[in-house]
């Protein structure tokens, strides 16, 4: 099904991008909460304000967004003095992971500030009010309740998930889990996101209603014909006193964590593929965070058409990173053991641009807040060699950096 999009997007709106000096992005955010945010590094995107927003689900939430944004773009008058992919008119996007239930949404800011390779822009839709940037509020406590899959129902889902795949019933599925955290004020979206950028400069910070997290990986980016992708999928995190040399020894070794990695790998490059006139595929190295460390191919290809990123988004998702392997069997047996509302979680995340350009990542280490609550959400990747204690310990690694960006950690 798809909701009405906002009245405004029937108008003509005038769209103009600038040159402006480069700034700290998530600084430059005025308002505590509808943060828009997609930053690496220094790198990205930020917005403010709502010019239009068009909301969907179902199995036709993709190619209905697209629909959206070609026709809301088709009508704007735009003067973009950047050309750039990024700058013109954007609109943040985040995909809900299931057909149902859960929505998606795409929010086209009235500001936008980007900055890419050292250049740095303003870009406006319509005629937004100036915004004066309210201080920064931190909580003083935060406090954690199960969510609505407990750790103990968690590790029960996942033994029984080993037990389907040992029968042979499917080769790989990512399960997940909530969590739930209450602050003693609303929470500012950017005291979140500035501390996830500081200490995670190697992932993708983002923010789009309300769902903010820090993401290593990249389902797909395209900039005109050129597609990337980087798939992760394997983990390890510090412990029994081994060190960090050690620790990705043993994961580029351990069979268990390379056979969930090759599904992830497969699952992505066989769609892709089809789309492409060259592709390779490189790794699996070691992508080390502060939290976890993963094993991590890249995907580069070109394109033989010009699909759009959100219909390539359509195709690639869930790829078996978030879903398993093979897909259909993975997704039903996720509904079935889980009993989750996975929300946005795991689906597609980021920004097009006009072209048909932009982003797109995996809304992974993410936490929908609304108020003083935040459900933080993580995942593993389960096989028939998996240990149910060691996903429980693994996913416990995922939220930290929610848990430490919610605490000021
Ligand atoms: C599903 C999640 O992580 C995925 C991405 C990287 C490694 C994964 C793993 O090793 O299980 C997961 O497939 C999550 O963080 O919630």
């Amino acid at each position: 099904m798809t909701t009405a999009p906002a009245s405004r997007t029937r108008q003509r709106l005038r769209v103009r991008t600038a040159r402006a000096t480069g700034e700290d992005l998530l600084s430059r955010l005025p308002h505590p909460d509808h943060a828009l945010a997609w930053v690496r590094d220094g790198s990205g995107l930020v917005g403010w304000g709502e010019a239009a927003r068009f909301e969907a689900s179902g199995p036709t939430r993709f190619a209905d967004a697209d629909r959206w944004w070609r026709d809301f773009t088709s009508t704007l008058d735009v003067q973009d003095d950047v050309g750039q992919p990024g700058s013109g008119p954007v609109a943040f996007v985040s995909m809900a992971f299931a057909d149902e239930p859960g929505h998606s949404v795409l929010v086209v800011p009235e500001v936008v500030l980007g900055t890419r390779d050292g250049r740095s822009w303003t870009t406006t839709i319509g005629q937004p009010s100036p915004a004066d940037i309210a201080p920064v509020r931190r909580p003083s406590t935060v406090r954690y309740a199960d969510g609505r899959l407990s750790v103990t129902d968690y590790r029960g889902a996942v033994a029984a998930a080993v037990a389907r795949m040992r029968d042979g019933d499917l080769d790989k599925v990512v399960l997940a889990h909530d969590l739930l955290a209450v602050a003693d004020v609303p929470i500012d979206h950017r005291f979140v996101l500035e501390g996830l950028a500081r200490r995670y400069p190697d992932c993708w910070v983002y923010a789009v209603d309300g769902l903010l997290g820090a993401t290593p990986e990249l389902l797909l980016r395209r900039t005109g014909e050129l597609v990337d992708s980087r798939v992760l999928a394997g983990t390890t995190w510090p412990h029994d006193g081994m060190s960090d040399e050690e620790l990705e020894a043993a994961l580029m070794s351990s069979p268990k964590n390379l056979e969930e990695h090759d599904y992830a790998i497969r699952s992505l490059a066989d769609t892709l593929k089809p789309f492409c006139t060259t592709m390779s595929v490189e790794g699996p190295s070691v992508l080390r965070l502060p939290n976890v460390s993963h094993l991590s191919s890249d995907v580069i290809g070109t394109l033989s058409g010009s699909p759009s990123l959100l219909r390539l988004g359509e195709a690639l998702h869930p790829t078996a990173a978030v879903g398993g392997t093979p897909r259909a069997d993975a997704i039903r047996l996720i509904e079935e053991l889980e009993g989750l509302d996975r929300g946005r979680y795991a689906g597609p995340v980021g920004w097009i641009d006009g072209n048909g350009d932009g982003e797109l990542g995996i809304a992974l280490r993410c936490a929908q807040v609304e108020g003083s609550t935040a459900r933080l959400y993580a995942g593993c990747g389960i096989v028939a060699e998996s240990d149910p204690d060691s996903e429980v310990c693994e996913a416990h690694a995922k939220m930290r950096p929610m848990r430490d960006a919610l605490e000021g950690r």
